[in-house]
């Protein structure tokens, strides 16, 4: 099922372990997702080589998988770095799981399907990591993009918040069994109280104090989201746009560590 390949261990990092899965498995104590959102598979390169797979992990979303498929993802592994294959599967439950077992099939760390899939959709998705044990990836589900706010959710005809939407949404995900959700991380106070500390959240929509929101809408500094108590946050066009991109990672590190 699982090819199995070995991996060198970084040897300057001790606190990075592989488990018995043929792609990276690093404990790192980094929350620190960074979303590869290149164009160029080079110039993603260029900066994954400048950076410590202990520093953070890497996300792999339509974009670079639509232009360099799983081959991009492998080269990734190779390179040490835990990979996040954001490719937000939604479709009908026996087509969503086997795309779920075919990221298992590839080692990622994490994968990801919208919760507005429903139930049947989460379930067999879940239901389709069983045969992969202890190598399965983390299986999160998206609530609200992050890109949303409350006249988006009106237009598809949803009269709840955005907030109020993702906790519905939360909660079925969690009754699910799959290990957390993609939500904003102005809603993860109230999702680690009211669904538990385990249930992972991963939270895109992160923007240093000054950096351009863009597209988002539902935003929040690193150091703010970090006390809200998330467990992962995905940070992209604020490293990746930088003049320096590995310069700007290490900035945001070190602005967490000062908590
Ligand atoms: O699943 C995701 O990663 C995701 C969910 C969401 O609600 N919002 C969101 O922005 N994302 C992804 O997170 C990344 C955010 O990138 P930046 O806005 O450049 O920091 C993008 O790759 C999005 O595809």
């Amino acid at each position: 099922m699982l090819a199995v390949c070995l991996l060198p261990l970084p040897e300057q990092d001790p606190t990075m372990t592989l488990s018995a899965s043929s792609s990276p498995r690093y404990t790192t104590n980094s929350p620190i997702v960074v979303a590869l959102d290149y164009d160029k598979r080079d110039e993603a390169l260029a900066f994954v080589d400048r950076i410590d797979a202990s520093d953070c992990r890497l996300k792999v979303g339509k974009e670079m998988f639509t232009r360099f498929g799983p081959d991009f993802v492998r080269e990734l592994h190779q390179r040490g770095f835990d990979v996040f294959l954001d490719l937000k599967f939604h479709d009908i439950p026996n087509t969503t799981a086997r795309a779920v077992a075919a990221a298992a099939d590839l080692g990622v760390w994490m994968v990801n399907v919208h919760a507005s899939g429903g139930a049947r959709m989460m379930s067999a998705a879940k239901e389709a990591l069983v045969p992969f044990g202890a190598d399965a990836p983390l299986l999160i589900a998206v609530t609200v993009l992050t890109s949303m706010e409350a006249s988006d959710l009106a237009d598809l005809g949803i009269t709840v918040s955005p907030a109020q939407y993702a906790e519905r949404l939360a909660q079925l995900t969690n009754r699910c069994g799959l290990d957390g959700v993609v939500c904003s991380a102005q809603e993860a106070a109230r999702f680690k109280q009211v669904i538990g500390k385990e249930f992972r959240l991963v939270t895109p929509g992160i923007r240093p104090e000054g950096s351009d929101a863009g597209d988002q809408r539902r935003i929040m500094t690193p150091v703010a989201a970090q006390a809200a108590g998330v467990d992962y946050m995905v940070i992209g066009r604020p490293v990746t746009r930088a003049a320096d991109p590995a310069h700007a990672l290490k900035s945001i590190l070190a602005s967490l560590q000062g908590l």
